[in-house]
């Protein structure tokens, strides 16, 4: 099981930031070429990723660079810097329209061909920051097999809703409607930051509502939220012993011709047993919770 529970924002005009992130053990890093970084710091953020891209430390951790939109005058340079210092992942921001990622796409081929990188290694993923992305959402994720998974982008959405952040509400219909075109799509779905870094109860609480809606994970702002979102993705002991009774159970019914079987007066059958697998998976690839 490949775990994308954590994909950390790394401002890409921080030399410091950029050198040591690795440590804090995100699944994924995102180097930030767009919104983190000032105008007149873009063109030495690009340099400043390319390099940290080729940095043997971030191997094992997914490198995903955020470009700025190909329709800004920094898009396409940011695409070049990406492809050929290796990134894993180009994050598109701001992506209202399935030709948004259709233009993307081609572009990332032309590059990949030119620098003689195997066609189809770079994948992509989808931001949705507005209202259009959200409607569009289904079509944005099947817009192009590269697509690994999207993300809902909660500040500029609440912006072009003419909202702000609040308890939540705010959100409701984006995360479903984003979660569900992932899940159609059978890619990866991210949640908004949550940016009150002091907040450790508010962020616990908006975790255990996105996992139980069913995202995989969080686009973060900083290292001290990595280690609180993977301890509460983490099934508890509890979880794995139950997790582990339902697979015998299940398999000694199994042999017995049995389709649904009751245990402690519960039903199990097929989707119950593939969720106990998931957990033990789960468990398997992240450890249990720690209390
Ligand atoms: C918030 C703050 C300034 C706080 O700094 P502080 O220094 O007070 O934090 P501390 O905890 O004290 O740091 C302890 C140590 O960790 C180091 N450290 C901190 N953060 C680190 C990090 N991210 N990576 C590596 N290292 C890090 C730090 O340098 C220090 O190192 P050292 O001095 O050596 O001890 C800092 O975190 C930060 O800049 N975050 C990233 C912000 C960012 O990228 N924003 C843009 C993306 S959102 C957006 O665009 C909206 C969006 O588009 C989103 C969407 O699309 O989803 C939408 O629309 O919603
Ligand atoms: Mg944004």
């Amino acid at each position: 099981m490949r775990l994308r529970r954590s994909m950390l924002f790394v401002p890409g005009s921080s030399a410091a930031s950029l050198s040591t992130a690795f440590v804090f053990k995100p699944d994924s890093v995102m180097f930030d070429l767009e919104d983190a970084v000032s105008l007149r710091e873009k063109d030495a953020a690009r340099l400043l990723v390319f390099h940290a891209l080729q940095q043997p430390l971030y191997d094992g951790i997914e490198r995903v660079v955020r470009i700025n939109p190909l329709d800004t005058p920094f898009g396409h340079d940011d695409l070049q810097a990406a492809i050929r210092g290796g990134a894993d992942t180009i994050r598109l921001p701001k992506t209202d329209t399935p030709e948004q990622v259709r233009e993307l796409e081609a572009a990332v081929e032309r590059i990949e061909r030119d620098c003689g990188r195997e066609v189809g290694s770079t994948h992509l993923m989808a931001a949705i920051e507005s209202a259009s992305g959200v409607v569009n959402a289904l079509a944005i994720a099947q817009a192009s097999p590269r697509i690994t998974g999207i993300a809902l982008a909660g500040f500029d959405y609440v912006m072009d809703m003419q909202t702000q952040r609040g308890d939540g509400t705010e959100l409701f219909y984006a995360r479903c409607a984003v979660l569900h075109a992932a899940r159609a799509a059978k890619i990866d779905c991210y949640d908004v930051v949550f940016s009150d870094l002091d907040d450790e109860e508010g962020f616990l609480k908006e975790v255990d509502l996105i996992k139980r809606l069913g995202f995989n994970g969080k686009s973060l702002i900083n290292p001290r939220q990595i280690e609180l979102l993977h301890n509460a993705y983490a099934p508890t002991q509890e979880e794995m012993d139950y997790a582990r009774r339902v697979v015998a159970a299940a398999e000694k019914a199994e042999k017995q011709g049995l389709g649904v079987i009751a245990m402690g007066g519960k039903m199990i059958d097929g989707p119950v047993v593939d969720n106990a697998r998931r957990v033990l998976d789960r468990a398997a690839a992240s450890g249990l919770r720690k209390e």
